[in-house]
Parts: structure tokens; C-alpha cells; sequence
């Protein structure tokens, strides 16, 4: 097997080429598929993967590999066999599939150094490159003759290890530690012979003869008020010894967890958690869909199960959407499981990423909990993958590789023959679909754990406030209501639907809205900076005093942000102190966490923010919980918009009366009899799914039709109609009967960046083929995107569709 097929990181003609290159012989022990490695590729040198070894080639004068970037592969075999599969269903490449499944730390090449990481005696090659150093650079180890089987061999004995430098800054983190070479009785020998003035040492040695634990010299200092040259002398007598023990930084304190108990399960979770603990027995795949009310105990059962899984010795997959990572959901899996659960989002930063990662890879836990690419958590042995809030968005990833965690959820689970539990209030039409069709199994919980009543759910219609004078953004009765409950001492959440809202600037003259000379969308106000921004390619400008198409001074900005809102609130209610959430005062790492540590400390009367306060709160006080544009979302070109107004309010409306006091829910429409708004306020899932379903039959939609959207951009809007024409063309002469074929039309913003856009729907219930067809159209435009600036994107099944 001298040969490896590696997926290299270049954009090659055929997506998913693989390339052959020799192994030379200093690599051939050690080197195995799924590692990583660098090669030459023309001029230059790339990295890439070992996805297999073969001892033929039907090329001549293979190029040797030139550095091997892993001792232990970054991808197990399944790992790779998924990402396969991935890049083949998504229509990605390989490599962009492979690169998703890795920590940011390893997409790079970094720099490395080999650090020494024991006091055990080193072959005496690597003895000799370390040099009686603790640290070298890894190039000193390439540029020696040490044989990389050396280097593996001492990596997989814990006597190495290999660092990977971030920007200077140290990826692993070590300490210094100190314990006792010798025993206790040999130790108070020695106390004896050590003359009474050399007290600290002394002290140092009776410390170890009455604890023989290792300790952190930082730690041995403090606590003897001794200084590091005194420790070096008992080292040099051989009485202590040291060595370096790796840390990982845990964002998350293990030890200020309150450990907590399995609760006593009601009988409703009883029935529910039955069937996942057979399969769990019986090692078997099934897929359940969880469908429970909000505070009807679904992450109970994660924990139970997960405590089944975990008993028998293999591992779980926890995925929730990032903006519950809320601690309050960390810390019922770490009071559950402690130091045996890996946490993973993107507030991590890359380093901390990686070391989540690497306790996962050296099976140092059991559980991971985390956002959407935890899904690729290196277990070798899973017993369980759960996925909470099924329905929400961020499971599919918006850009390359364009996959469905749900899906690789589902994919591995068949793999490794464990379940998948997908748990929702309001699940998405397609799970629910499936779960009706007996696909996926449902388990129902419609009780709330406390037997409390969900919240009354008013609604209130906006244009009758308009009509009685009332000109503010809260009626009267929420006004009134959030009033009485600061008079009680309980707290509020308001909710700004903000999506498909902004601040934009307008004209009172003329009507002229400011918008960004590269995308066809209106600029958004900042009042902080006074700027006007592009959310789309980040152009900024400043307000302008004038307009600039009448120089009218009356220019304003409009819409409904949330420091609108809040400016509103003080003006309306001034006794209201309120905590703002959006994305502008939770942009620093961690101050998501303090404002809710702060409202949960009841610093504030009112949370107001956006979508991502909908989710996972869980506050006692809470007993008011505002929305105050149901409709914000209803009206974007979107054809889920309906299920999204049905989802959020039925959220936001769960975080109200989840313990004590009981809550109520005012929701102001100006579509008030909408069969989403008024479903929702009624709680009845089941009736909304009907209806639901009947539009997108009408309209055939998913769950009845599969859709796959092709975009295409390119700065010469001519070229785009005709690229997209020409799509849709072919598509339509191969395609089945019964499949449709949309096209060209604009995107919904139908320039971006200074490119226009276009697109072709398909939409179709069966066509086995149609891999293959866009597979061979993206083969056929190659040289143009690669040389022409053209750009063809693909989505085997958008969320999104702008
Ligand atoms: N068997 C039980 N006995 C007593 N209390 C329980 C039980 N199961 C769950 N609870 C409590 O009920 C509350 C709601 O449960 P949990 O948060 O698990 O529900 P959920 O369905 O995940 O809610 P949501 O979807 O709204 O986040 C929590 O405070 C939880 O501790
Ligand atoms: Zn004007
Ligand atoms: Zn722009």
C-alpha cells in the first residue's frame, strides 16, 4: 500500500476527484486513511485527506506526499464515509465536506510543536531531539531523522503530545505538576537527613509524606509560601519529580454545577421514554418525534435516556439550537453528567472549540452537547443522537455543504443502530408528516409536568387601537397589563418579531427610501454610530441631514428596532427598567448570558428582544409575556412563513407561567384572524397542521413536493437571465412528467454584493435522477464559474429562500 487517494482543497473540474500520490517510506508506518496531510499540486502545496491506500495507480510518476498533518486521523472511517455521503447529497465537494466536520483549529495549516508530557523515559531518538527541553517546534522533529513511527508511537503512550499554535497563542494548555519519586517511607527517611535549616524543604516533604497526590507547583507554592528554586532542589535530589499535565480550558466550571437527581418521571413521560429505552436495549435505529407542549418535561427524557445510553457504556448526541445554549440548558446537562459532557457553540473561541472537540476524540466523554455541527462529534460508539427544538431553521446549514443535521442525525444513527429522538412543541410539517405516516414514531406529551393550565392567550387587534387614537406600539391593554404586573413585582418578556422589519430611513416629502448602491435592499439605521448600514455586504454610510433626492430636511428613520421599541417603553411606562436583547448588545462574548443572569436576578422589570428571547427561558417570575408584531413574518416570500408564525408565538408563548404563578399572553396582530395567529393563541397544534397542510397541497409545497433551488449571480444582469434560461432549459427536457421546472425568475433581493440573481425552482415528488442532471449542468458551466465570475449555487432543500 505505497499509494494514497487523497481529496485535495482545490476547486478540481470533477467535484469529488480523488488524487494519487506515493507514500515515501518515512510515512508508510504510520500514515492511515483519514488523516490529513500536505501535498504538491502544481506549483503549490495544498492540504488534504487520505481517503484510502491502494498499492496501484493508473497514473506514472506520482509526486510524493510531503507532510502528514495528523498522528491520530482528524476523521474516523465513518466520519469519512459521511462526509461522503454528504458531499454526494448535498452536491458539494468532498473536501468542503470534510473541512464542516472539523474544528476550526484543524482546517489550517498551523504552526506545531511537540511538547514532552511525562517524566517517562523517551525513545532515545526523540530523548535526544528534545534535548532535556520540554517544548520543541515541530519542524526541529521534520528536519531530524526520527522516524514518524517513533514520534506516533510515544503520541499514543501520553509521552507526547502535539500542540497546535493559534496566532501565537497556545491551543492546549499545560501545567507544571509535582508529586513524590519515592515513597512515603523513604520520603521521612530523607525528611531526617534534611538539615533543620533548609526548612522549606522540610515543609515540602512532609507535605508529600501526609498527601502523595500530585499538585500544581502554583498550587505547592501558595500554599507553603515557597518559591519554585526550593522544589528544584528536592527535584534534583530525585525526591520529588515534575511533569506536565495537559488542561483543557473548560469554559465551564464543572465543580459550581448543583448535581441533580432523575426525577420521578409522570406517567405521560413514563409511556413516552419506554419505547426509546427498548431501542436503546436493544441496540436498534428508530426515529421518534417527540411532540410535547412547552414545560410538558422533554429534556427530562433526553436526560434519562441519555443516562441509559451512557450506562451502557456508549455515547450521546445533544443538539439544540444555538440561542437556547443558554447556560440555563447547559447547566441541566452538566448537573446531570458533570465533567463527562463536552459543550459545543459558537461563542466558544477556536481554541476552547478544540478542546471540546479533543475530549470527544480521546472518548474523554460521553455526551456533547451543542449547536449544528456537533452533529460530526467524533464518538466511535453511539448509543443516542437528540435533537431538541427539531423545527428550528439553524439545523439546516445555509451555505456549503448545504446539509440537514436531522438528516446526518438520521444517517449515523442507522450507522452505529441507535435512535434518533427529535423533540418539538411545534414540530415542522415534514416530521409531523412522517410521524403520521408511521416513518418516525410519535410520542405525545400534552401536559404540562406541574399540571398548570397553558397561558391565556389574548389578541389584539392593532388597526382598531389606530382607529381609537392610539398611535404608540402598545394597546392599551398591554400597556395596562404590564403596568399591574410591575405593581405585583413579576416580570414581562416582550417580543419584536423583528425579521423581515428594520429601521430604515424615509423621506416624509418625497417618500424616497435610502438604499445600498450594491444590493437592492434599504439600508438599515444605527443609532449608536449614526450610520446607515447594509446587512447584506456590510456598506455603511452617514445619516444623511438632507434627502438626497429632494433635500428635504424631514428625512427620518422608520420601523420598529428594539431600541425603538425601548425608547418607546420608557416613554409609555417610564417606571419600566428594561434589559434590550438583540443582536447589537449580545455581539460581545458572554453578554448573552449576563442579561439573562441579570433579568433571572430580577435587575429589571422587562426583557424585550428579539427571536432569540422566544426560547428555553425558563423564569419563575415571569407572568406577562408581550408580542408585539405577530404579523412581521406572515407577509415575506417565504411559503414556511405561516408554520414560522406558528412556531414563534407558540414558543414565546410557553415562557409565560411555567411555575407558580400562573401567566397570561398578549399578542398584537394586524391580521388578527390569520389561522396561524389564531391557532397559536389556541394552542391547537393538530388543527394548524391541517390547514396547513391543505395550503401547501394547493399550492404544492413540502411536505407534498420536494424542491431544489438553483441560484445563479454574476454582475452582468443579461448574462444571469441567460445562464438561469439555459438551466432551466435543460432541466425541463430531462425531467419526468409531474415535475416542475420554475424559472428564471429574480430572487426575492434580486441584487446583492453588485450581483444579480436568478433562480430555477424544481419542484417534484420523484426524480431519482436529478443529482445526476445537476451534477452534469454544474460540469457544463465549470469553465465559466471558473473563469467568467459566474456563480452557480444549488440547495437540495432551501429554508431559505431569499
Ligand atoms: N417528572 C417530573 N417531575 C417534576 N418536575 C419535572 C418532571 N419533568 C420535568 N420537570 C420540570 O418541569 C419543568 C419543565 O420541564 P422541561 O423544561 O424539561 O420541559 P420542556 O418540554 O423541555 O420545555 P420547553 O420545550 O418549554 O423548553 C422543568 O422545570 C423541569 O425541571
Ligand atoms: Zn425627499
Ligand atoms: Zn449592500
Amino acid at each position: 500500500m505505497d499509494i494514497a487517494k487523497v481529496i485535495v482543497d482545490v476547486q478540481a473540474k470533477s467535484i469529488n476527484q480523488t488524487f494519487d500520490y506515493q507514500i515515501p517510506e518515512r510515512f508508510k508506518e504510520i500514515l492511515t486513511v483519514g488523516m490529513r496531510v500536505v501535498v504538491p499540486f502544481g506549483p503549490r502545496k495544498i492540504t488534504g485527506f487520505v481517503v484510502d491506500k491502494t498499492d496501484q495507480s493508473t497514473f506514472k510518476n506520482l509526486k510524493e506526499i510531503i507532510d502528514v498533518l495528523d498522528i491520530t486521523p482528524a476523521l474516523t472511517k465513518e466520519l469519512l464515509e459521511l462526509g461522503k455521503w454528504i458531499a454526494e447529497d448535498t452536491l458539494t465537494m468532498y473536501i468542503t465536506a470534510y473541512q464542516a466536520m472539523l474544528p476550526q483549529v484543524l482546517k489550517a495549516k498551523y504552526n506545531k510543536e511537540l511538547i514532552r508530557s511525562s517524566e517517562e523515559e523517551l525513545d532515545e531518538r526523540l530523548d535526544y531531539l528534545f534535548a532535556g527541553r520540554d517544548v520543541v517546534p515541530y519542524e526541529e522533529f521534520e528536519n531530524a531523522s526520527v522516524p514518524y513511527s517513533v514520534l506516533q508511537k510515544a503520541i499514543q503512550d501520553g509521552e507526547v503530545t502535539v500542540n497546535y499554535l493559534v496566532k501565537s497563542r497556545v491551543t492546549k494548555k499545560h501545567i507544571t505538576m509535582i508529586r513524590p519519586a519515592k515513597d512515603a517511607i523513604m520520603l521521612e527517611e530523607a525528611y531526617e537527613e534534611i538539615p533543620n535549616q533548609a526548612k522549606k524543604q522540610r515543609e515540602i516533604i512532609q507535605y508529600f509524606i501526609q498527601q502523595p497526590e500530585p499538585v500544581e507547583q502554583k498550587k505547592l507554592l501558595e500554599i507553603l509560601h515557597t518559591t519554585p528554586s526550593t522544589v528544584k532542589q528536592l527535584i534534583d535530589k530525585s525526591l520529588l519529580e515534575t511533569f506536565k499535565k495537559e488542561i483543557y480550558r473548560n469554559p465551564y466550571n464543572d465543580d459550581s454545577f448543583e448535581k441533580t437527581e432523575a426525577l420521578n418521571l409522570t406517567d405521560q413521560q413514563e409511556t413516552a421514554i419506554q419505547p426509546i429505552n427498548e431501542r436503546i436495549a436493544e441496540n436498534q435505529h428508530d426515529v421518534f418525534l417527540l411532540h410535547g407542549v412547552t414545560g410538558s418535561g422533554k429534556t427530562e427524557i433526553y436526560l434519562q435516556a441519555i443516562q441509559e445510553v451512557v450506562n451502557k457504556g456508549k455515547e450521546a448526541i445533544v443538539l439544540v439550537p444555538e440561542i437556547s445554549l443558554t447556560p440555563q440548558m447547559v447547566k441541566r446537562f452538566k448537573g446531570r453528567f458533570g465533567a463527562n459532557v463536552a459543550v459545543m457553540h459558537s461563542a466558544l473561541s477556536n481554541g476552547e472549540k478544540y478542546d471540546e472537540w479533543r475530549k470527544i476524540q480521546r472518548k474523554e466523554v460521553q455526551v456533547v452537547v451543542g449547536a449544528r455541527s456537533a452533529i460530526f462529534a467524533p464518538f466511535e460508539n453511539l448509543g443516542i443522537i437528540i435533537i431538541d427544538e427539531e423545527h428550528e431553521n439553524t439545523y439546516k446549514q445555509d451555505d456549503q455543504p448545504r446539509y440537514h443535521a436531522r438528516d446526518v442525525a438520521i444517517r449515523r444513527a442507522e450507522y452505529y443502530q441507535c435512535p434518533v429522538v427529535l423533540g418539538s412543541a411545534t414540530p415542522t410539517l415534514e416530521s409531523f408528516a412522517r410521524a403520521k405516516k408511521g416513518v418516525y414514531q410519535l410520542l405525545t406529551l400534552d401536559k404540562r409536568t406541574n399540571n398548570k393550565a397553558m397561558p391565556e392567550v389574548e389578541i389584539v387587534d392593532m388597526r382598531k387601537e389606530l382607529h381609537a387614537g392610539n398611535r404608540t406600539m402598545f394597546s392599551r391593554v398591554l400597556k395596562d397589563k404590564i403596568e399591574q404586573a410591575i405593581e405585583r413585582g413579576e416580570q414581562i418578556v416582550l417580543l419584536l418579531n423583528r425579521r423581515g422589519y428594520s429601521t430604515f430611513v424615509m423621506c416624509r416629502d418625497c417618500g424616497h427610501v435610502t438604499e445600498c448602491p450594491h444590493c437592492d435592499i434599504a439600508l438599515t439605521y444605527h443609532k449608536n454610530s449614526n450610520q446607515l448600514k447594509c446587512h447584506y455586504c456590510s456598506y455603511e454610510e452617514n445619516m444623511p441631514l438632507l434627502c438626497p433626492s429632494c433635500e428635504s430636511d424631514l428625512i427620518r428613520y422608520f420601523g420598529t428596532g428594539t431600541q425603538r421599541v425601548e425608547e418607546a417603553l420608557t416613554q409609555v411606562i417610564p417606571q419600566a427598567t428594561v434589559i434590550r436583547m438583540d443582536v447589537d448588545t449580545t455581539r460581545r462574548k458572554g453578554s448573552h448570558e449576563k442579561l439573562l443572569k441579570q433579568f433571572g436576578e430580577k435587575k429589571a422589570d422587562i426583557l424585550l428582544g428579539t427571536q432569540m428571547i422566544a426560547k428555553g427561558l425558563d423564569f419563575e417570575n415571569v407572568t406577562l409575556v408581550g408580542v408585539l408584531t405577530a404579523d412581521s413574518m406572515l407577509h415575506l416570500p417565504d411559503f414556511r412563513s405561516s408554520e414560522k408564525t406558528f412556531q414563534l408565538l407558540t414558543q414565546v408563548s410557553g415562557r409565560a407561567g411555567r411555575h407558580e404563578l400562573s401567566g397570561e399572553v398578549i399578542v398584537q396582530t394586524y391580521t388578527p384572524d390569520h389561522y396561524s395567529i389564531e391557532l397559536a393563541s389556541q394552542y391547537d397544534y393538530h388543527q394548524f397542521f391541517q390547514q396547513e397542510m391543505k395550503m401547501r397541497r394547493a399550492f404544492q409545497y413540502p411536505p407534498y413536493v420536494f424542491l431544489t433551488l438553483i441560484t445563479v449571480s454574476h454582475p452582468n444582469h443579461v448574462k444571469v437571465v441567460q445562464v438561469t434560461q439555459k438551466i432551466v432549459q435543460f432541466l425541463l427536457n430531462q425531467v419526468q412528467e409531474g415535475t416542475t421546472v420554475l424559472g428564471p425568475t429574480p430572487s426575492p433581493i434580486t441584487r446583492v454584493k453588485d450581483r444579480y440573481r436568478y433562480q430555477c425552482m424544481v419542484k417534484y415528488k420523484n426524480e431519482e435522477k436529478l443529482r445526476m442532471y445537476i451534477k452534469q449542468l454544474l460540469d457544463d458551466f465549470s469553465d465559466d464559474v471558473r473563469k467568467n465570475n459566474l456563480l452557480i449555487t444549488v440547495d437540495m432543500e432551501p429554508y431559505h429562500l431569499m
